[in-house]
């Protein structure tokens, strides 16, 4: 297929007439209301087009001056073009030039993990029509249907050698003590990301009854995460709050049960775990430590916005309808930044000493940071570079604030295509 004047034409290898594929949204042929798929083109500028290659009609379509004229004999009856708009967030990368299977690559639109698209044609089991958000005034471009990319991700498999699958590690020890495992993948939010390349989103705003969203902060470990949602809870504890840990440890003197931790024995906490109740948990110093489902209900329940950090890879446990996180990346600056704004800063190093930041540290982090967006932008609903502290608290405030009161297109899953 080829392009012309916004639709795209083929050739029928048996009888050698031209037609019209599929008229593009928002494209020339789309606006004049003239062209429509299946219409049999008979001349271009009266000149007969039977039996020419499609790319010979294009010849004569770039060689004309002035107006075009098309002679066509109308497919009829029109299908009904009525349809529902739909909105998807793409999961994977699309670049139409380096796909062999677009019947026609110019009409091909190219998107990235993230970006919010706008379906407006899925008549073609194959090929949809789509506009990239926020531009709705665009040209629509094609993009391959759910099923297409199953197909080639059916071909691609078979031709691949089996690669393991790579998994970001904590950078500081640490961090992996606590936070080493997340089997409590929920049966309920265990992703499809890997097998469907969009997923659907809608426009949410937040009914004032509602629980407020859950807010997730995730980065490499040292970038800051746990700074900033210590500081935004101290600074509005009336607003924020974090959901109070299980441990299977004995508490210190001052602290009380259910305010610091749940404290609970080694069976009980055992029993939450094969029973999916933790979003993660790990061991650290041989006590078992985790983040309850329940206690993060229990601080939206009243009516505070719960803030976490997680692992990455526990993503996918907490994206549900109910929580509708609200995915944010705390990203490092720049190396040189960093330098600067962390002069002052520590980090812990092997689980238990605190040690101020080397250069190596902050290229660990810097790279942490390159692999988990590589591998999780697809879920991010907001990134926030974390440079001065001062700013960097109140760019998260407003992240926050404009989630919790409604964005305009939602990019929080609402359901996992499947
Ligand atoms: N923008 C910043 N400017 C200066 N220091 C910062 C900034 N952000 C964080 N820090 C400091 O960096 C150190 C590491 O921060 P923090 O403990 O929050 O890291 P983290 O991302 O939670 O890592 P981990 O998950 O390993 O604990 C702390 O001393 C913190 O005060």
């Amino acid at each position: 297929q080829n392009t012309c004047c916004g639709a795209t034409i083929k050739k029928d290898e048996k009888t050698g007439e031209i037609f019209i594929a599929r008229v593009i949204h928002g494209g020339l042929a789309d606006r004049s209301g003239l062209l429509y798929p299946g219409d049999k083109l008979v001349e271009v500028n009266g000149e007969p087009v039977e039996g020419l290659e499609p790319v010979q009609v294009i010849q004569i379509l770039i060689h004309s001056q002035g107006t075009i004229l098309f002679k066509v004999i109308p497919n009829s009856p029109q299908p009904p073009t009525s349809q529902a708009t739909l909105y998807m967030r793409a999961m994977v990368d699309y670049n139409p030039l380096q796909d062999p299977s677009i019947p026609c690559p110019d009409a091909g639109m190219a998107f990235s993990k993230g970006d919010l698209l706008q379906i407006v044609d899925q008549r073609d089991v194959q090929w949809w029509q789509a506009r990239l958000l926020p531009n709705t005034t665009d040209c629509a471009g094609l993009v391959p249907s759910p099923s297409h990319f199953k197909s080639k991700k059916r071909e691609f498999w078979w031709s691949q050698s089996y690669q393991a699958h790579t998994c970001i590690k904590s950078l500081f020890d640490g961090l992996i003590a606590v936070r080493q495992s997340c089997q409590s993948c929920n049966p309920n939010s265990c992703h499809s990301a890997s097998t469907s390349p969009y997923e659907e989103v809608l426009n949410y705003q937040r009914n004032r009854s509602e629980p407020p969203r859950l807010i997730v902060l995730l980065g490499p470990s040292g970038v800051g995460v746990n700074e900033l949602r210590r500081r935004l809870i101290k600074i509005n504890p009336n607003t924020f709050q974090g959901p109070i840990p299980y441990t299977t440890r004995l508490p210190r003197s001052g602290e009380v049960n259910g305010r610091e931790y749940h404290f609970i024995t080694k069976e009980l906490f055992e029993y939450l775990m094969v029973n999916h109740k933790f979003i993660e948990y790990g061991e650290h110093k041989r006590h078992l430590y985790g983040t309850c489902f329940d206690s993060i209900k229990d601080v939206l329940d009243s009516g505070k916005t719960c803030i976490i950090d997680i692992e990455p890879h526990c993503i996918h446990a907490v994206r549900t309808k109910k929580l509708k996180p609200y995915i944010i990346f705390v990203k490092p600056p720049s190396l040189e930044h960093m330098k600067l704004t962390r002069t002052d800063a520590k980090f812990i190093a092997n689980s238990y000493f605190k040690t101020s930041f080397r250069d190596e540290d902050f290229e660990k982090i810097e790279e942490a940071a390159r692999i988990m967006e590589a591998q999780y932008s697809q879920f991010f609903d907001c990134v926030i570079v974390n440079d001065r502290l001062q700013d960097t608290c109140m760019d998260l405030f407003a992240a926050i604030q404009h989630a919790q009161e409604g964005a305009t297109v939602d990019t929080s899953q609402l359901d996992q295509l499947r």
